[in-house]
Formats: C-alpha cells, sequence, structure tokens
C-alpha cells in the first residue's frame, strides 16, 4: 500500500508492482494513460521498488526549478552504476565529483567555443566530411544513419581527443559497439525488474573493452602533451590533475575514462537522432525546406559560411530546428533523477531516496502550450509577426541544476549542419520509397526507423 500522502497511482500486484500496467515495448501511452486517470504527479511501482512520475511545465518546473537540489540526485543502485562502477558525470549522485566535473566540462568547453580553433571551426570542418560523403550520392539515394552518427560522434571526438575518425577506424567501431550492447542490456524491457535477466558479464566485459580503448589515447596525450598548453578536453583534465591535490580532489584517472565516455555516449545519439528526424520531416514537407533555404540564402547572402549567431535573423529556421526537437522527443523519459532529501511536490509527500521519471513526453502535446500540438509545424514557435518565440513547455534537455551539459554544443551543432547542408543540397523523398513512417522506435534516445534520402544540387 502507498504511504500516506503519497502520489497516487494504480494498484499494485505482488512482485510484479505495476509492470503489467506499462507495455515493455514502448510504455509512452500508457504513462500518458495514467496521467489522465491520476493526475501530472502519480507513482508506479517497478518490482517492488516505488517511483514517482512528474508530468506537465506545471510539475517538472515545480521539481526541478523551484526544488532544483531536492530533486537533483541520481539512482545509486541501479544495474548501470555498478557497471560504470560509480564513475563519470551522467549517473553521479548530487555531490561534490558531479558538482566539479559538471563545472569542469561546462567551463572548458565554454573555453573552446571561442578563438581561432573555436567550437564553431570544429564542427564546419566535420560538416565538410558530411558535404564530401553527400557529393557522392548525388542523384543517388543513400543512408543518412551512418553519415550523422558519424558526424556527431566527430565532433564529440574532436572536443574531447583533438581528433576525428573515420567510421571504419577499430577505435570507433569497438567503442559504438560497447555502447550500443550496454544501451540493449541496461534499458531492455526487464532491465529494471529483475538484474537475473541482464547480460551482466557482457555489460561489464564492454565496459572493460572502452575503457582500454580511451586509456589508450590518454597514454598518448600524457606522452605528447605540453603542459598549460592543452590541445582538447583531456589535455584540460590532465592540466587539472597537475594542480590538485592527489588525496582530496575528485579529479582521477579512472574518473577521467568514465567521464570521457559518458560525454561520448551523451554526445553522440542524441543529436544523431535529432538530425535524422530534421531530414526525414524536410523531405516529406517540401514547402518546409523550400522556405528554410530561402531564408537561408537571403541571410548569408555574400558569405563564406553561416555562424552560430546568424540565427538571431533566421527566425523561421529557428522555429523549424525547434519544432523538429519538440517531435523527435529525442530523450522521452529523461534521465532517472533521485530526490536527496524529503520533500513535497504539489502538495505531496516524496521521502528522499525515491526514483523520480521526468517525463518529458508529457510536454510535447500538453494543453494551452502548443497552437498545433499534433501535427508537425513551425508555427508553434512563430508568434503572429513571424518572431521566433518558445513555449514554456519546451524542454527538450530537461531543466534545473541536472539539465543537459551539452546543450550549447547541441543546439550549435544541429544550426550549422542544418543550415550548411540545406544551402547546399535539395533533400528529397525517394520516388520508391512508399508512405513514411514518422513513428520512431522507442528507447532511452528514440530512433527514427530507418530511411533513404535522396540528394540533389541546388541550383
Ligand atoms: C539534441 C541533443 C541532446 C539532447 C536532446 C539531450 C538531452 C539531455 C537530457 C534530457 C538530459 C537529462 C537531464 C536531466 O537529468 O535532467 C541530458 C543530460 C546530459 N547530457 Fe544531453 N542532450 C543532447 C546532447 C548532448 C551533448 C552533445 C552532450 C555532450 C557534451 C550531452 C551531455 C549530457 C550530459 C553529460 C548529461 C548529464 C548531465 C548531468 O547529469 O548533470 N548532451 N541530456
Amino acid at each position: 500500500r502507498r504511504p500516506k500522502n503519497f502520489p497516487p497511482g494504480p494498484p499494485v500486484m505482488p512482485i510484479l508492482g505495476n509492470i503489467l500496467d506499462l507495455s515493455l515495448e514502448n510504455p509512452l501511452k500508457d504513462f500518458e494513460r495514467l496521467r489522465k486517470a491520476y493526475g501530472n504527479v502519480y507513482s508506479i511501482y517497478i518490482g517492488s521498488r516505488p517511483a514517482v512520475v512528474i508530468n506537465g511545465t506545471k510539475a517538472i518546473k515545480e521539481a526541478f526549478v523551484t526544488k532544483g537540489s531536492d530533486f537533483a540526485g541520481r539512482p545509486q543502485d541501479m544495474f548501470v552504476n555498478d557497471v560504470i562502477k560509480h564513475n563519470g558525470v551522467i549517473m553521479a549522485d548530487y555531490d561534490t565529483v558531479w558538482k566539479e566535473h559538471r563545472r569542469f566540462a561546462l567551463m572548458t568547453m565554454r573555453n573552446f567555443g571561442m578563438g581561432k580553433n573555436s567550437m564553431e571551426e570544429k564542427i564546419h570542418g566535420e560538416i565538410q566530411y558530411t558535404i564530401n560523403t553527400l557529393e557522392m550520392s548525388v542523384g543517388k539515394t543513400l543512408s543518412p544513419q551512418v553519415v550523422f552518427h558519424n558526424a556527431a560522434s566527430n565532433i564529440i571526438c574532436q572536443v574531447l581527443f583533438g581528433k576525428r575518425y573515420e567510421y571504419d577506424d577499430e577505435f570507433i567501431k569497438v567503442l559504438i559497439q560497447c555502447f550500443t550492447e550496454n544501451s540493449k542490456i541496461t534499458n531492455g524491457p526487464w532491465a529494471m525488474v529483475s538484474q537475473n535477466f541482464y547480460d551482466r558479464k557482457k555489460a561489464f566485459k564492454n565496459v572493460k573493452i572502452a575503457e582500454n580503448l580511451v586509456k589508450r589515447v590518454f597514454a598518448e596525450h600524457i606522452e605528447t602533451r605540453v603542459p598549460g598548453e592543452p590541445r582538447d578536453l583531456v589535455d584540460c583534465y590532465l592540466d587539472e590533475l597537475d594542480k590538485r591535490d592527489g588525496d582530496r580532489s575528485s579529479f582521477s584517472m579512472e574518473q577521467l575514462t568514465m567521464f570521457a565516455l559518458d560525454l561520448h555516449f551523451a554526445g553522440t545519439d542524441t543529436t544523431s537522432n535529432t538530425l535524422l528526424t530534421a531530414f526525414l520531416y524536410l523531405m516529406n514537407y517540401p514547402h518546409i525546406q523550400e522556405r528554410c533555404q530561402e531564408e537561408i540564402d537571403e541571410v548569408l547572402e555574400g558569405k563564406d559560411q553561416a555562424t552560430f549567431n546568424d540565427r538571431n535573423q533566421m527566425p523561421y529556421v529557428q522555429a523549424v530546428i525547434h519544432e523538429v526537437q519538440r517531435i523527435s522527443n529525442t530523450v522521452p523519459l529523461s534521465v532517472f533523477h533521485c530526490t536527496t532529501k524529503d520533500t513535497e511536490l504539489m502538495g505531496y509527500s516524496i521521502p528522499k531516496g525515491m526514483l523520480i521519471i521526468p517525463n518529458l513526453t508529457s510536454l510535447l502535446n500538453e494543453e494551452g502550450q502548443w497552437k498545433y500540438p499534433q501535427e508537425f509545424n513551425p508555427e508553434n514557435f512563430l508568434n503572429d509577426k513571424g518572431e521566433f518565440v518558445k513555449p514554456e513547455a519546451f524542454m527538450p534537455f530537461s531543466t534545473g541544476p541536472r539539465t543537459c551539459l551539452g546543450e550549447g554544443l547541441a543546439r550549435m551543432e544541429l544550426f550549422l549542419v542544418f543550415v550548411t547542408l540545406l544551402r547546399k543540397f535539395k533533400f528529397i523523398w525517394p520516388e520508391d520509397a512508399g508512405e513514411p513512417d514518422y513513428t520512431p522506435i522507442f528507447g532511452a534516445i528514440m530512433t527514427p526507423k530507418p530511411y533513404r534520402i535522396k540528394v540533389q544540387h541546388r541550383n
């Protein structure tokens, strides 16, 4: 039975809890059904473990902004915590390790954002490889999955390791295989219910392989670095290690390993799947693609390449990119949180250590927030004067102290890739491709179903 004043929810079965109330293939519709039945804050039992599901702008803001620190923990007793040996930043609890590493990552990425070797230049450098690949397919069709995945992976590799990798490079191939397998193992349908279902050995082995790979890159860095003259995030971390007192600092080579893997993992599939969604819709809404191209041509006339600042002169393009992010629902249930102390939410009592599921999907078509909640329509982000506006419910990166650490980088990537490719190419839905299927494949990160694109040069 639920404790007094605990959020309501469906009746609980012994051992299984509410697991039969949720489709294990895709529970998003069930979460919405339960929201309608029990309100924006409700509870479910995953096996014998209670969890509070938070829905809608008002409750999400109260939890993660107004009571940010109360809701900023991460569960520490899940299988994934063991697999990553409690290291890294994504699953770190609300503690000094998390605070110091988060601050370090934000500061380092900001510093690389400026100057000659800036983030913009790194992104443009990588886009050139994407353009070359597309050039080879002009007039033909190609599968864009690998192209966008490769681009997103290489941009984050440039930031972390100062280099890019060809897609068939052993380093990147094996690293991605380890991530993909472990995502399946730790997020699999029964993963939350019982650890007996996990392929535990395989998950630990994959982490070991990934760790050894990045450790080799660190060894190269240690050999070739000039202290105080960092080339990338790994060099910055090594400088930081020099400065800190080894015993009392939360920085260590062990932490660096999972930290780097975390950033690569978090920065690759998220951005590449958003780009995949963008091009899926642009091909099937050619009038939207053309209107973007008109605006891009006008603003960039006489310029070699776009800068991130150009977005301020492109309200329509901005609206389309934001609408793509809304519709793609890339991280549908955010990353699970955990309460750091006994607290209250919307009048309910929530004890310390409670598993919290932020249902970001509930914001996508929330009543009163969107002009056209059920359709792909950039008007959702434009006011009557055609100016770009961002409704409060737009939170694909979550909100509060744990909000996505890579938001700045992701937004810059999305804008520069989108604008540069649309300026150069026309993207066409192949004649023999049939009706597009917009329903994504459910996962911790949503993925559009595989599709092909036809590329043409613009006149
Ligand atoms: C379109 C792209 C992206 C989306 C939609 C996205 C979304 C999210 C979301 C929803 C969270 C969970 C926040 C929370 O727990 O409240 C998150 C966390 C995180 N993201 Fe992203 N992300 C994207 C790109 C990136 C990139 C490029 C990086 C790499 C630098 C990154 C690094 C992280 C990290 C490290 C966290 C954990 C933050 C923490 O626990 O303090 N993300 N992201």
